[in-house]
């Protein structure tokens, strides 16, 4: 982008837009370069599909029993979000009969994971249909190749990640007497979907967390997941002024910079 088109710093501004050198302070510049040198998120997608309208997206992620999607119902009912669980969107495309039902269906009975480009394009299909411009994604990304084929076909940046994490015995135990009548509900389909979160999902969820964007809803008092907690996050994710920057973020606390005061302050 030539130096005509760069702006004055601001949430919306990546570094390549903003007029380093006429438009801020030293010291606004040097906190600038310096939290895109530590790799925090001080870009902002404009949320964006091709051709589409301007969507809102949060993942929820989370191990198989999580909790995800007892979670997202729960989410729907206050703040205006469409629930996309991605395994209800492939378990449908099973129920269409489609060329790729059956190949899902083994995929899934294996507890493994299905490619990228079908969930991907489930997922948009599901987004362009439905006239919201807010969804919660359930159950994705799953792997760093979800993420990256989500991002180049959709251009869309989650708002954060709500991750449901849920030790691992417990999550057996609820898949086990969950009795909903799903075939990759048993001791053997459990283990490998576990395993797969474990070795894939986790590195995803760790990928977030270094950008600042993972929140657990989660009570240190009670030591257990609580959707009160989960609600501040939907209650509070109100844009920031451009004059706010998040500095860091460790668990759920963020630690912010105020541009005028140039003064942190945590919350
Ligand atoms: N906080 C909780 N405490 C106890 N049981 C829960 C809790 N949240 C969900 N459950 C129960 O655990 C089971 C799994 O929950 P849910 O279906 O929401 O998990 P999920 O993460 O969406 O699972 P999957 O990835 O397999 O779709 C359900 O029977 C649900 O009622
Ligand atoms: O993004 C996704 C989501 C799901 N799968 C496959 O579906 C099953 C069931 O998913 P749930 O979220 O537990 O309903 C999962 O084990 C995968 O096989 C997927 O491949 N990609």
């Amino acid at each position: 982008m030539g130096s005509s088109n760069k702006q004055p710093i601001s949430q919306n501004n990546t570094i390549d837009d903003v007029d380093i050198d006429s438009k801020i302070t030293g010291c606004e510049k040097n906190s600038y370069l310096w939290l895109m040198g530590l790799g925090f998120d001080v870009q902002e997608s404009d949320g964006s599909l091709p051709n589409e309208k301007k969507i809102k997206v949060v993942f929820v992620v989370g191990g198989p029993g999580s909790g995800k999607g007892t979670q997202c119902e729960k989410i729907v009912q206050h703040y205006g979000y469409t629930h996309l669980s991605t395994g209800d969107l492939l378990r449908k495309e099973i129920k269409t009969g489609s060329e790729n039902g059956t190949m899902i269906q083994n995929i899934m009975n294996e507890g493994k994971l299905v490619p990228s480009d079908i969930t991907v394009g489930l997922i948009k299909k599901a987004i362009s249909e439905i006239d919201n411009d807010k969804f919660l994604i359930d159950g994705f990304p799953r792997n760093e190749e979800n993420l990256s084929v989500f991002e180049n076909l959709t251009g869309i940046e989650p708002e954060f990640v709500l991750f449901m994490d849920c030790p691992k015995e417990e999550m057996r135990r609820r898949l086990l007497s969950r009795n909903q009548g799903r075939d990759d509900d048993n001791e053997e389909t459990i283990r490998k979907r576990l395993q797969v979160f474990e070795d894939s999902t986790l590195p995803v969820i760790n990928y977030y967390a270094s950008k600042g964007k993972v929140r657990k809803p989660f009570s240190p008092q009670h030591n257990k997941q609580d959707h009160q907690t989960s609600d501040t996050y939907f209650k509070n994710n109100h844009p920031l002024p451009s004059e706010i920057q998040v500095l860091c973020c460790v668990d759920t606390y963020s630690v912010f910079i105020d541009r005028r005061k140039f003064a942190p302050y945590i919350c």
